[in-house]
C-alpha cells in the first residue's frame, strides 16, 4: 500500500479494467487515463476516470503531479493484428510513439516503477512453439514489432535512469471476472474463444477455424490461454516486485500448456450445450501452428501462483460475461 496514486492507461478496456479493479479493492488509489477509441467508461467501476491520450504529455505530466503518481501501469494501445498490417502507422503512433512520449513524462517527473502490457507476438514463430524470455524476438506483424520497440524503449530508459519496470508478455488472455462485473467487450472481436462465445450466444452465423492441417495433435492451432483474473494478479505481484527493489525484469505470463482450437470449440460446446456453427479454412496468415510460454521466471520472480488455470472455467466465465452483453 502507497500514498501514490497509480496512473492505469488503458483502463477502461478489457485487461486494464480488471487490473484497475483489483488495483482499487488492494486498497490502491487508482486513476484511469483512457480514451475511449476502443474501451468503455463504464467498465472503471472503482478509481477516478480522466479521459485523454497517453501521448498528451501536457495531461500526462498534470496528472502524475497532481496525483502523486509513483507507478505506472501501461495497457493503452490498438491490439488487433490484421489492422496493425493494413494500416501500420496508426499502430506505430499509438503503441510505440505515444507509449514514448508517456515514457517521457516519466522520467521527467520522477515516476519510480513502470508496468508494460507486452505480448507473446514478440516472439513471431519460435522453431518448437515454446517461448521463453530468452527465445528470439521476431515478431511478423506491426502490432508485435509496435509491442518490442517499446520494450526496447523501456529497456533503454531505465538503464539511464532510476525508473526499474516489469515487461509483462502475456500469451492468449481469454475469460472474465468471475463476478462479473467486467468482462471483454471489444467491438469486432477477432480473439478465438471471444469470437466461439458469440457464436454461441448466436451474434455471429458462424466460427471460422482456421486451418486444420498444422502439424499438432488434432491439425489444429495450439495456444496458451489464460484467465485475465490471474494474468491481473500478475500485475500486482509485479507491484510489489517493484516496490520491494526487484530490477527490471521481463517476463511471460502464460501457464505453460496448450490447448488447440478444436479442443476450445469442444469446451465451448460442452459448457453452453449447443453444437457451433464450424466452417473450416485455410490457415490465417502469420499465425503460429503452436505458441506455448515457458513460465518458470515470473514464478520464481514474482511468486506468481495461477488459480484459475482451467480451460472450462476459462470459458464459463467467457460465457457468463457474453450473456450480459446486448447484440
Ligand atoms: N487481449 C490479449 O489477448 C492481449 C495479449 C497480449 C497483450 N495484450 C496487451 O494488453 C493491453 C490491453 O489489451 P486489451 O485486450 O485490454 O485491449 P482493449 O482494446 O480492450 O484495451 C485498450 C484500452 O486502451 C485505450 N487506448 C488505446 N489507445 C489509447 C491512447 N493512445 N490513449 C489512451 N487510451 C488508449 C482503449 O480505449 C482501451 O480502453 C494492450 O497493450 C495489448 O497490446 C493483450
Ligand atoms: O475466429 C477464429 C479466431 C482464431 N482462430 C484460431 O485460434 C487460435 C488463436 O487465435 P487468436 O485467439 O486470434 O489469438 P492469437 O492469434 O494466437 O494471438 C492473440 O494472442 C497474442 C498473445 O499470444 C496477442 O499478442 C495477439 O494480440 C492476439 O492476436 C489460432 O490458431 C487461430 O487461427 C480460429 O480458428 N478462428
Amino acid at each position: 500500500m502507497s500514498d501514490n496514486a497509480i496512473l492505469v492507461t488503458g483502463g477502461a478496456g478489457y485487461i486494464g479494467s480488471h487490473v484497475a479493479l483489483m488495483l482499487a479493492e488492494a486498497g490502491e488509489r487508482v486513476v484511469v487515463l483512457d480514451n475511449l477509441s476502443t474501451g468503455f467508461r463504464d467498465a472503471v467501476i472503482k478509481g477516478e476516470f480522466v479521459p485523454g491520450d497517453t501521448g498528451d504529455r501536457e495531461l500526462v505530466t498534470r496528472l502524475i503531479k497532481s496525483h502523486a503518481i509513483d507507478t505506472v501501469m501501461h495497457f493503452a494501445a490498438h491490439t488487433i493484428v490484421p489492422e496493425s498490417i493494413t494500416d501500420p502507422l496508426t499502430y506505430y503512433q499509438n503503441n510505440t510513439c505515444a507509449t514514448r512520449n508517456l515514457l517521457e513524462c516519466c522520467r521527467d517527473n520522477n515516476v519510480k516503477h513502470f508496468v508494460f502490457s507486452s505480448t507473446a507476438a514478440v516472439y513471431g514463430i519460435p522453431a518448437d512453439g515454446m517461448a521463453d524470455e530468452n527465445t528470439p524476438t521476431v515478431p511478423i506483424n506491426p502490432y508485435g514489432t509496435s509491442k518490442l520497440m517499446s520494450e526496447w524503449i523501456l529497456r533503454d530508459l531505465c538503464a539511464a535512469s532510476d525508473l526499474r519496470h516489469v515487461a509483462l508478455r502475456y500469451f492468449n488472455v481469454a475469460g472474465s471476472d468471475p463476478q462479473g462485473r467486467v468482462g471483454q467487450r471489444t467491438h469486432k472481436a477477432t480473439l478465438l474463444i471471444k469470437v466461439a462465445c458469440e457464436v454461441a450466444q448466436g451474434k455471429r452465423p458462424e466460427l471460422v477455424l482456421f486451418g486444420t492441417d498444422y502439424p499438432t495433435a488434432d491439425g489444429t492451432g495450439v495456444r496458451d490461454y489464460i484467465h485475465v483474473t490471474d494474468l491481473a494478479a500478475a500485475h500486482i505481484r509485479a507491484l510489489a516486485y517493484l516496490r520491494r527493489g526487484g530490477p527490471s525484469r521481463t517476463l511471460n505470463v502464460g501457464y505453460g500448456r496448450g490447448f488447440s482450437v478444436r479442443e476450445v470449440i469442444a469446451a465451448v460446446e460442452r459448457i453452453h450445450g449447443t453444437r457451433l456453427p464450424v466452417r473450416e479454412a485455410a490457415r490465417r496468415p502469420g499465425d503460429p501452428p503452436r505458441l506455448i510460454a515457458v513460465s518458470d521466471a515470473i514464478k520464481q520472480t514474482l511468486d506468481w501462483r495461477p488459480e484459475l488455470d482451467d480451460l472450462d472455467t476459462i470459458v464459463q466465465t467467457s460465457l457468463d460475461w457474453e450473456k450480459t452483453l446486448g447484440d
